[in-house]
Formats: C-alpha cells, sequence, structure tokens
C-alpha cells in the first residue's frame, strides 16, 4: 500500500502548496493518478457497472492541515468501492505524521456498525507491515457471496421507497399508498422512509447527504432500485441515478408501469403505450449518459425490470427517433376509437335499461361489488378483483337486477388515485367519459382503511374534472366487516353512505334499496321533461 518514501513525498508537497495532494494506486502498486485535491474531488476512474467487486485502487492523501479520515474520505470509498482510503497527516512541517486508514465492510451489516472500519493509525515507517491484500480479497469474497445468495433468490427487484413530507397532511399515507403500487408493480420494498423537507433541492431533491445515506442503506439492504413519492424531472431523476448509481423511478412511472402489465384489450393497450411514451419522450432525451450502478445486480435491466415494461407482450420501445411516428400512430388509433364509442352511444336507445357506474379510489373493492351485485361468484362471468391496485383498466359490464326497477347495467371502470399522472387522465379520457353515460354513479369507498375521507375527494375531485360531480351518487361504504365499528359509524355520517361488505355479502339489499331510489328519481326526472316537452310541442300544433 505505498511506501514509506512515497508518503514522505506526498506529505512534503501537500505542505508546500499548502493543498491536499491524492495519488491513486493500483494492486500492484503502480501509481495511476496523481491530482491536487481532496479525496472527494481526486481524478477516480469509473466503476465497473454490475460488478460485484470493489474497484481494486487505494486512494493516498496527504492533508496540510493533518487529523484523521474526514467525512469527505469516507464517503469517497464508500462511492466509489475502493479498496482502502488513507490519509497521510502532514502538518508538522511536512513531516508526515500518523497514517489513517478505512476499508468498506462487507454489505450487509447495516445496524452493527458503519459502512467502513477505520484501522488504528500507524507511524510511516509501519506503512509496509499491513497486509491490505488479505483484507481487501476476504471482503471481495464476502461481497461476492452476497451477490451470489441474491442471484438465487432473486424473483423480485428490491427497492427503497422515499416519500418527501412537505407538510401535507397526507404524507404518511401517500407512502403507504407507494408501498403498495411498489408491491403490485411486483417490487420487494426493503426500505422506506419519509423524510421531510420543507423545500427540495432542485438537482437532488432530497439533497447529497440524504442520497448517500440511501446509497449506504441500498448496499447493505442488497437493493438496486430507488422509488420516489414525488414526480421526478428528467435532470432530476439522472442527477439521482448519476450519485446513487441505483435506478430511479418516480410514481408516475410506477403507476404507467402498473397499468402497463394490467393492460387488457388492444384499447387500454394503446392509451398505456400512449401515456408512456408521452412519459418518456422528455426523459429519453440525453439519457445516454452512461450510468455507473453500485451494487447493480447485473440481470435487473433484463426484461420485465420495474420501470421499463410495455403493455401486453411489447416490450418498451425506447429507440428516441421513433417515439414521434408511434406517438402519432398511436394518437390516430386512440382517435378512432372515440369516434366508435360517440356512435356507438349514440345508436344506442338512451338507457332502456338504467345504467350504473361503479367508481372509486383503487383497491376500494369497485370489482368485488360488481361481482356480489350480478351474483357472479364463479368463473368465467366473475370479474378479476385482487388486492393490487389497478386491478380493473378496462370497463366491463354485467347485468343485474334490482327489485321494483327490473335488470340494471352495472359498469366497473379504472380506479383513481390521488393525482393520477396527467399523462394517464389524458390518455384514459376517452374511457373515463363513458362514466357519464350512466344514470347513477356508485361510489364505493374502502371504509376499513385509514384516510377514506382523503381518498374520497380525491375521487370527487377527478369526477368534477370530468364535469360528473353533479350525477346522482350513491356511496357504499365497503369493507364494513373489516372496519372499526365506531369508526365506520362516523364514515356513515360524514359521508352518508350505505354500509356493505362485498366480500361477506352483507348491507346489499339495502345499497341495492339506495341504488332503486337513485334511479327512480332520475327516471322520473326524464319522464317529468319529455311530458314538459310534450306539452311544449301540443301548444304549437
Ligand atoms: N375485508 C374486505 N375486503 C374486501 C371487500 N371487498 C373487497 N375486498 C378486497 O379488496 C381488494 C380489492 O378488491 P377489488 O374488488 O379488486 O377492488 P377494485 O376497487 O376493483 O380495485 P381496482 O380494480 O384495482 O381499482 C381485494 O383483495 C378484495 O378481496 C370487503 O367487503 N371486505
Ligand atoms: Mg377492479
Amino acid at each position: 500500500m505505498g511506501s514509506p518514501e512515497l508518503a514522505r513525498t506526498l506529505a512534503e508537497l501537500a505542505h508546500e502548496i499548502r493543498r491536499e495532494v491524492s495519488v491513486l494506486i493500483d494492486r500492484r502498486g503502480r501509481i495511476l493518478s496523481v491530482s491536487v485535491a481532496d479525496a472527494k474531488a481526486a481524478e477516480l476512474p469509473a466503476i465497473r457497472a454490475g460488478e460485484n467487486r470493489l474497484a481494486g485502487y487505494h486512494l493516498l492523501h496527504a492533508h496540510p492541515k493533518g487529523g484523521p479520515l474526514s467525512k469527505g474520505d469516507l464517503s469517497a470509498l464508500f462511492l466509489n468501492r475502493l479498496d482502502a482510503v488513507s490519509a497521510i497527516d502532514a502538518k508538522n512541517e511536512g513531516q508526515p505524521g500518523p497514517i489513517y486508514t478505512a476499508h468498506l465492510t462487507p454489505p450487509g451489516t447495516m445496524g452493527e456498525e458503519e459502512d467502513w472500519r477505520i484501522l488504528p493509525p500507524v507511524p510511516i515507517f509501519q506503512i509496509d507491515d499491513f497486509d491490505l491484500g488479505a483484507q481487501v480479497s476476504a471482503l471481495e469474497e464476502e461481497i461476492a457471496r452476497a451477490a451470489r445468495t441474491r442471484e438465487s433468490k432473486k424473483d423480485h427487484e428490491r427497492a427503497l421507497l422515499v416519500q418527501v413530507d412537505q407538510g401535507e397532511f397526507d404524507a404518511e399515507e401517500r407512502l403507504d399508498e407507494l408501498v403498495e403500487l411498489a408491491r403490485t408493480a411486483g417490487a420487494e420494498v426493503v426500505y422506506k422512509e419519509l423524510i421531510f423537507r420543507r423545500n427540495l433541492k432542485a438537482g437532488t431533491l432530497v439533497g447529497a447527504g440524504k442520497l448517500e445515506e440511501l446509497t449506504s442503506k441500498a448496499y447493505h439492504l442488497d437493493a438496486d432500485l430507488l422509488i420516489f413519492g414525488q414526480e421526478l424531472g428528467a435532470a432530476q431523476a439522472r442527477e439521482i441515478e448519476a450519485a446513487t448509481g441505483l435506478k430511479v423511478i418516480d410514481r408516475t412511472q410506477l403507476i404507467l408501469d402498473i397499468f402497463a402489465l394490467h393492460a387488457q384489450g388492444v384499447e387500454s393497450r394503446l392509451q398505456v403505450e400512449l401515456a408512456q411514451l408521452r412519459y418518456m419522450k422528455p426523459r429519453l432525451l440525453g439519457a445516454g449518459a452512461k450510468l455507473s450502478r453500485i451494487g447493480g445486480g447485473g440481470g435487473s435491466a433484463g426484461a420485465g425490470a420495474i420501470g421499463t415494461r410495455g403493455p401486453g407482450e411489447t416490450k418498451l420501445e425506447l429507440d428516441r427517433r421513433r417515439i414521434n411516428d408511434r406517438l402519432s400512430f398511436l394518437e390516430k388509433q386512440l382517435e378512432g376509437g372515440s369516434l366508435r364509442r360517440e356512435e356507438r352511444r349514440k345508436s344506442r336507445e338512451r338507457n332502456a335499461i338504467p345504467v350504473v357506474s361503479i367508481v372509486g379510489y383503487t383497491n376500494a373493492g369497485k370489482s368485488t361489488l360488481l361481482n356480489s351485485f350480478t351474483h357472479a361468484t364463479d368463473a368465467p362471468r366473475r370479474v378479476l378483483a385482487a388486492n393490487k391496485l389497478f386491478a380493473t383498466l378496462r370497463p366491463t359490464s354485467r347485468q343485474g337486477f334490482i327489485e321494483g326497477i327490473g335488470p340494471v347495467i352495472f359498469t366497473d371502470t379504472v380506479g383513481f388515485i390521488r393525482d393520477l399522472p396527467k399523462d394517464l387522465t389524458r390518455a384514459f379520457r376517452a374511457t373515463l367519459e363513458e362514466i357519464g353515460d350512466a344514470d347513477v354513479l356508485l361510489h364505493v369507498v374502502d371504509a376499513a382503511s385509514p384516510g377514506a375521507d382523503t381518498r374520497l375527494s380525491s375521487v370527487n375531485r377527478i369526477l368534477e374534472d370530468l364535469g360528473f360531480l353533479e350525477m346522482p351518487t350513491v356511496v357504499a361504504l365497503n369493507k364494513a366487516d373489516a372496519a372499526e365499528p365506531d369508526l365506520l359509524a362516523r364514515a356513515i355520517d360524514r359521508m352518508d353512505g350505505v354500509p356493505v361488505s362485498a366480500l361477506k355479502n352483507t348491507g346489499i339489499p339495502e345499497l341495492k334499496e339506495a341504488l332503486a331510489d337513485a334511479i327512480g328519481q332520475v327516471q322520473r326526472q326524464e319522464m317529468a321533461q319529455r311530458e314538459e316537452a310534450k306539452e311544449v310541442a301540443a301548444q304549437y300544433r
């Protein structure tokens, strides 16, 4: 690890020019570079992406001010996966003082100790005594072993989740929702954190120090995916990737990904692809830069990696030159779709059979309720209901029956979510507009999970955007079986809803009664309007 002569020369030089001096030494003792800079700014070769090894270099440097290893030295060690970093104390007129050395600790040791181990300082003449080589090979062996275990058990990408709390009242809920989204996308959440920050940092959102902490967490928890609950700008995502070496995606990408996984039918696939391309387009510009991935497990960039999935079997086409062509093709295709829908709408006799649109937050139990309404508990009539977000993407209609009304068509719709990505709202607008064809809306609320009120208002906000807030609406407080009784009682009061359990089939008759009332009212109104029109017509005859 360098010779006493080299150490002495460095100390003299640092003292003379009053700057830090660094040299990079490879494992055969050859000096690769010399820089007048501290460890963080020293010139270092790029890390070999995806390799489960150390960099193979030892950074030796002299501090004119003296003292042990600084925070900057240690993070340079960590972030660059150096074999070791050493600092020579040069404050004594260029006479080299003790040498401080640190090397990394093996991954998976979080909580027990730091990311690095600082060895006891040694006087310069003992510099040849330590066998850094043995230390380093032991460490590399351990890193490789961890990587092998990881490869063998890895069917899920392991992810760190970060939600920035800017003082929103529902920050905690947002983090929980992010966990659900990540889980639905097939990630294994190994760490989550709510980071309080009133002001976001332009480049890194959470600041360089926090990113370092997260990099360290990822190293020890063997994760290579970092998911942000905030939308990241293209430049921001790249900066965070560069700083952490992790694959970085945001909530929007995660949602797009889930939609891509669940999209069924030609039209939803086109809609999802359109939304994905619109979102990806600015992010592909300038994304050619090679990223170093610390701890990257090799396979993670393969087929089906989170954040790169396309709808159905098609992998998301990332060729920038073809994006524009594809975008206009998709837009044209979807335009055709909405025209066809328009015609269908016109040709259909205006609701000879009343239509109830089931709307609500994702995972509220809309599909389960549809099944329970239409007694479709057996395949193949059963609609997919699953404890995953956005299980339903395509509107499905089933005929049911309501006492006093007769046959009724129930339509299941795509679930809503707070801050639905703009591109997705746009893409699904045509689908969502079908909600407006209904006579009555059935708004399903999950009354058993915390935050029912916020979810109810998020849904109402989207309905308002679509112009459907004024439609006659019945609120169902679902999952009554799992709800805290007094919380449920309060929710009934506040939201004026009917408690039901779609799963246990309780409260269904009462809910149908409420729907019958609402439909009856709509029918009476329509009847009155028709009568009025007839009278007006009669006057002019
Ligand atoms: N305990 C309980 N769980 C329910 C009830 N209704 C639905 N669930 C569960 O909630 C989860 C979501 O149900 P879905 O019917 O798929 O919800 P959804 O609203 O259609 O969801 P998306 O289509 O993803 O928007 C499933 O795991 C259901 O089993 C209920 O009354 N009680
Ligand atoms: Mg559903």
